[in-house]
């Protein structure tokens, strides 16, 4: 609603705020408790929806009014509610979640679509409706994934942008259980807000001894002594093989398996080097390990075991360049990824006599086709992905992945996220009241920008004791930008997409800190949110240095604006809120408040800024109701005022 005469100029106030006493017919409620009261509620509602499960979250009904429709902004995307929320985000009311689920029915649906163990599905089952379907085609999984909350997959399901485009927006997480995430399109998961988890301690072991395994086998022919003795033979002379100790092994990727791998090489008495451009010299050192280039490894190695994930900069790393600086005889083995070798690149390795032997439990493809050079070479041994694939493992993967996919639909941060930015529980909670500040303020900031301006720039300023590093603003600058594009969009945006969406909208919010002498009891003094090369609706928001401003504070775990443009005031951040520009006058607070009591439109709070007495004032009204367009017509046709503009919370 724009205000009546559109001013332009910017008059700007010095005084503190005035609290104004309630007026006649105006049911003013003291500032400091009632809505107090009425945010803490909300907090610890919200603090439960981070621990309760949806079901347990169907509020009884003399609590669902709490749950208005601001709430459910909130728990929509507190970070801590990355799932599951979305029907809540889109239409206010906590009831309508049943329809996510099908029926009335609540709980979420979680898609397990390959095999896992017994003790992560019944932990899944307590919480949520579980369809275990395996081997699904993909057009299967894309036609089943839009009833589905959550999918839990192995490495044996490609889960690619297709899937995510399918699920219509209801997939909030995906559970790889294991490590390796190459089989999941994590930009597309981004993208869509879905979070990605993964289950990476629980097979560490087991893929090491795997490793360890293959690695002896191959060094004693067993799989072809094996095949040659069922097959009726004795070969003795044939299946002679090299011993493990004294030998250089080179361990490519020096993390949680590569590490258990050299470990276990050094108990077998060989010489062990290793190549991670990230991992730590001393905590090789400690193990008796020396990190090398990638080259003295290759160059040096009598065996080389690879250990390093599938990415850009690792897909194909043993090429044809590689293999010729290896050592005749050189001997390899892989339970890492089949892509990070050049497996044609292999095969004429191995013709020409640089590899003796390779050991491989990983393929390019998976399946391999039946055709596969390297599956039929005799001097290569294969097994079909075990590396994970004990007992022990795979229990320990079930429990670590389903507990991960819970944590994650309970709305609680994942541990194991792959694709969002980790908060620690201590952090969020202190940071609980400032998350909802900083929506907020986004949200008023928008509305401020007059239509047709185009929010490109936006300046957010943390004023704040604490040292630079004691702040993480990642989850306000989130919380800011869905704030600042939720109201203009019918975007959902969540602490997985928010700067992805910032991004793609050409939204540039850049951030500023004010170090602040004191206690750093609090995280924040206090957050700006400013909108820069944009007209405003309400020109009175414009700061001195011409852009839309707006700042508030958190006062009693409350969240309060304290600041639009130049103008100080100091109301509640709940219901919606008018602000007006007035000439300041005696009786303007009892016309607008009798304009709004004639129509049962409630004031939570008043606060009026001003330059000076007689001089501007910026009057701004916390409203519990939306005021009808008649309503707030008439408060602009009081002649004192200059402008006004209504902003929803
Ligand atoms: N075969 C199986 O069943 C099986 C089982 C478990 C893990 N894996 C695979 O093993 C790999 C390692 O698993 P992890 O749990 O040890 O992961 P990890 O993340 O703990 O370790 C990977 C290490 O590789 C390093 N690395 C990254 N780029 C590198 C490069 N260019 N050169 C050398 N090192 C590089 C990283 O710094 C990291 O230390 C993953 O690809 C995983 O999928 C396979
Ligand atoms: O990355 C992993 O964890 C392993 O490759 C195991 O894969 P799997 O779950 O398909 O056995």
């Amino acid at each position: 609603m724009r205000g009546k005469r559109g001013c332009g100029n910017n008059p700007t106030s010095r005084e503190a705020p005035t609290y104004c006493r309630p007026e006649p017919r105006v049911s003013l409620y003291s500032p400091a408790q009632t809505v107090c009261e009425g945010e803490r509620a909300k907090m610890s509602l919200m603090a439960a929806a981070a621990t309760a499960s949806p079901s347990s979250l169907r509020a009884p009904a003399s609590t669902t009014s709490l749950f208005s429709s601001s709430l459910s902004r909130h728990l929509s995307f507190h970070p801590a509610v990355l799932v599951g929320r979305r029907a809540w985000a889109q239409r206010g009311r906590l009831v309508v979640m049943a329809a996510a689920g099908g029926g009335m029915d609540a709980k979420p649906t979680v898609l397990v679509a390959e095999k896992l163990g017994e003790a992560g599905l019944e932990l899944l089952k307590g919480f949520a409706n579980v369809d275990c379907s395996y081997n699904l085609t993909q057009e299967e999984l894309c036609t089943k994934i839009s009833l589905c909350d959550a999918l839990i997959v192995r490495s044996g399901t490609k889960v690619g942008r297709e899937v995510f485009e399918s699920s219509g927006g209801r997939l909030r997480v995906v559970g790889r259980a294991g490590v390796g995430i190459d089989n999941v399109d994590l930009a597309a998961a981004t993208e869509h807000g879905c979070l990605v988890v993964n289950a990476p301690t629980a097979n560490t072991v087991a893929a090491a001894e795997h490793g360890i395994a293959l690695l002896a086998a191959m060094a004693r022919n067993i799989a072809q002594a094996d095949a040659s003795v069922k097959a009726g033979k004795w070969q003795r002379n044939k299946y002679v093989g090299v011993s493990l100790v004294g030998k250089t092994l080179a361990v490519m990727g020096f993390g949680k398996v590569g590490s258990e791998v050299a470990r276990r090489a050094k108990g077998l008495g060989m010489h062990v080097i290793a190549h991670d451009p990230y991992a730590a010299a001393d905590r090789a050192r400690a193990i008796g390990v020396e990190l090398v280039t990638f080259d003295e490894a290759i160059l040096t190695a009598d065996f080389i075991s690879l250990h390093m994930p599938l990415t850009p900069s690792t897909s194909k790393i043993l090429n044809d360049e590689a293999f010729a600086k290896m050592k005749k005889g050189v001997r390899i083995v892989n339970v890492a990824r089949g892509g990070v070798i050049d497996e044609d690149a292999l095969v004429r390795a191995l013709d020409s006599g640089i590899v003796a032997q390779a050991s491989l439990d990983v393929f390019t493809e998976e399946p391999p086709a039946s055709d596969n050079k390297l599956v039929l070479h005799e001097r290569v041994t294969v097994t079909p992905h075990l590396g994970a694939s004990t007992m022990e493992a795979q229990e320990g993967v079930a429990i670590e992945i389903a507990e991960a996919v819970v944590g994650a639909l309970k709305g609680e941060l994942a541990a194991t996220a792959v694709n969002a930015p980790m908060v620690p529980a201590e952090v969020l909670s202190e940071l609980a009241p400032f998350v909802i500040l900083a929506e907020k303020l986004g949200r008023l900031a928008v509305q401020l920008v007059a239509g047709g301006s185009g929010v490109k720039s936006v300046r957010v300023t943390y004023a704040s004791a604490r040292a630079p590093d004691d702040l993480d603003t990642r989850l306000l600058r989130a919380m800011i930008t869905k704030g600042l594009i939720e109201p203009v969009s019918s975007a959902f945006i969540n602490l997985v997409n928010a700067d992805f969406t910032a991004k793609q909208r050409g939204v540039r919010i850049s951030e500023e800190r004010i170090m602040l002498d004191g206690s750093p009891e609090n995280p924040l003094d206090y957050m700006r949110v400013q909108i820069a090369n944009v007209e405003s609706k309400f020109a009175s928001a414009m700061s001195d240095s011409g852009e839309v401003t707006v700042e508030g504070r958190v006062k009693d775990g409350v969240p309060h604006l304290t600041k639009v443009g130049s103008f100080q005031v100091d109301i509640s951040l709940e219901g919606s809120i008018i602000l007006c520009r007035q000439v300041d006058q005696p009786g303007m607070i009892g016309k607008v408040g009798s304009i709004l009591a004639e129509k049962n439109v409630n004031v939570s709070f008043m606060s009026v800024g001003r330059i000076a007495p007689r001089k501007h004032a910026v009057m701004a009204i916390g409203v519990d109701e939306e005021p009808q367009k008649e309503t707030l017509k008439k408060i602009g046709d009081i002649p004192a005022i200059e402008e006004f503009v209504f902003l929803k919370l």
